[in-house]
């Protein structure tokens, strides 16, 4: 190697995308540590600007009111996989963004156009600047946020594989229920106008229905090493 410079690995983008209970957070979580990337949850940020707007008597079905205030809070995003982290106007709220209440509530504000151009600038700007790297999980990350990402995935499984796994999660929640909230929230982000859940034309899909955990993120691990040895 000329001047005896290290040889470093370059920055590789990898976007996560797929229906809730896929698996996502704890792939994407565990693909970077791996490798040393960084990991941002593009979920939490939703969640984030979702309580946000509860907590402050925004009516959360009131595409206007909700677009009104879309710049206000200020949300920060840390992309350590060992310890990612959600901040709103520098309050923790990594608990509050995963309550029931956020997350009947998340579809209906993420929606909103105004609440897409500012959550979707804050990821383009922590993936620009993330050093080694980074895995950016979510709903529009391959489509839209993220569209010239080195390798795209989209994670599939079926919704009485994703209902069973969240129970499990949920502690002994019904199952049905837990399937059919699955389906409704899935329904309602593939649905929406602005930037929807979608499979990006170039993204490698992997059904995760009969795989491990482990299963899948070595599959992950193993696309990833490929992209960056053919880069
Ligand atoms: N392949 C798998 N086999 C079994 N359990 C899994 C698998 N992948 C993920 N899980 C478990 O399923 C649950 C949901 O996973 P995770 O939160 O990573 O999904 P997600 O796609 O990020 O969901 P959401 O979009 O709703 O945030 C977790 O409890 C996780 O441990
Ligand atoms: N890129 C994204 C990511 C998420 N959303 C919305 O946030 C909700 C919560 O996401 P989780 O991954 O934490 O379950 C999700 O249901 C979407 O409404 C999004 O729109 N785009």
């Amino acid at each position: 190697m000329e001047n005896g410079a290290a040889r470093t690995a370059p920055a590789v983008i990898v976007a996560i995308d797929g229906p809730s209970g896929t698996g996502k957070s704890s792939t994407s979580k565990a693909v970077a540590a791996q490798l040393g990337l960084s990991y941002l949850d593009t979920g939490a940020q939703y969640r984030a600007i979702t309580w946000w707007m509860v907590s402050n008597g925004i009516d959360t079905d009131d595409a206007h009111a909700v677009a009104a205030a879309a710049d206000k809070p200020e949300i920060l995003s840390g992309t350590d996989p060992a310890r990612p982290t959600i901040t709103v106007d520098g309050v923790d709220v990594s608990g509050p963004i995963r309550t029931q209440e956020v997350t009947s509530r998340v579809s209906a504000v993420s929606a909103v156009p105004e609440i897409r151009t500012r959550i979707t600038e804050l990821q383009r700007t922590i993936a620009a600047s993330a050093g080694t790297g980074i895995v950016v999980e979510g709903r529009d990350i391959g489509t839209t946020v993220l569209p010239d990402a080195d390798l795209k995935i989209f994670l599939t499984a079926s919704p009485e594989a994703r209902a069973a796994r969240r129970s499990g999660e949920l502690k002994g929640a019904d199952v049905h229920t837990t399937r059919e909230a699955l389906i409704r929230r899935d329904a309602a982000d593939s649905s929406r106008k602005a930037s929807p859940l979608a499979k990006a034309g170039d993204a490698v899909e992997v059904d995760t229905t009969d795989l491990t955990l482990p299963q899948v993120i070595e599959c992950v691990v193993t696309l990833v090493e490929e992209k960056r040895a053919g880069k």
